[in-house]
């Protein structure tokens, strides 16, 4: 699905050869500042390579149009970004920006909020929650948007062990279902070595290259 070669970018990041395959979930685990938010944005083209390629589906990633790369491939950033409005427009407003044309129904928003522990109502303002609710509803948008990878950067470092398990969960098993892809950076290594079928390490990933300065 992705194939990287002779990636370079800044003194940031230096990998030959990685190959992400459709249908599966890969874990980056690496310490803090070993590159990994930078080699997420980079398979949405949010951040370019200095040198080297990455393909999508056979495509160099810089000649696909921006918008419709970003429609198939979905990063959910660090920082869960909660638009003003209610939970449900906040729910909703990702697939203004994806191919998806059929609107989940108020039922579906709301067993979508059960599966992610939120015991909320769909009217209620986004702007009270607290900051494991608003990365969660941040986490919901995204799989509103049904994108073909998911890019997710830490996407449950705000809850707390158990409600983590029912998240992730839920989301592995939905994603398993309809054959999607994820990247996912976490720190937890039992999250990673629970739910990835590859886990890529960043040490691994570099190794042999001077990246750092
Ligand atoms: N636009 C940029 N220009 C220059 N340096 C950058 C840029 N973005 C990030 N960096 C640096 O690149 C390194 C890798 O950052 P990155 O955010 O990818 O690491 P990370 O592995 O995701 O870290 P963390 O686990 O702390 O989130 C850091 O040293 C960071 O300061």
């Amino acid at each position: 699905m992705f194939v990287i070669r002779n990636l370079v970018y800044k003194n940031i990041l230096r990998i030959e050869h990685l190959e992400i395959e459709s249908g599966n979930i890969y874990c980056l685990f690496g310490t803090s500042g070993s590159g990994k938010t930078t080699l997420l944005k980079m398979f949405n083209g949010m951040l370019t390579p200095d040198e080297g390629e990455i393909h999508f589906k056979k495509s160099s990633i810089q000649e696909l149009d921006a918008v419709e790369l970003r429609q198939k491939v979905v990063m959910l950033g660090q920082d869960p970004i909660v638009f003003e409005g209610t939970i449900r427009d906040n729910l909703l407003i990702g697939l203004r920006f994806s191919e998806q044309d059929k609107e989940p129904s108020d039922n579906e928003l709301t067993d979508l909020l059960q599966k992610l522990q939120l015991s909320k109502d769909l009217d209620e303002d986004a702007a009270n929650l607290s900051g494991g609710e608003k990365q969660r509803i941040a986490f919901g948008r995204v799989l509103v948007m049904e994108p073909d990878v998911f890019l997710l950067d830490e996407p449950t470092s705000a809850l707390d062990d158990d409600t983590e398990t029912m998240v992730m969960d839920y989301f592995t098993k939905r994603i398993k279902e309809f054959n999607k892809t994820v990247i996912m950076v976490t720190h937890s290594k039992d999250t990673a070595e629970t739910y990835s079928d590859q886990l890529i390490y960043m040490s691994e990933l570099l190794k042999d290259k001077e990246v750092r300065s």
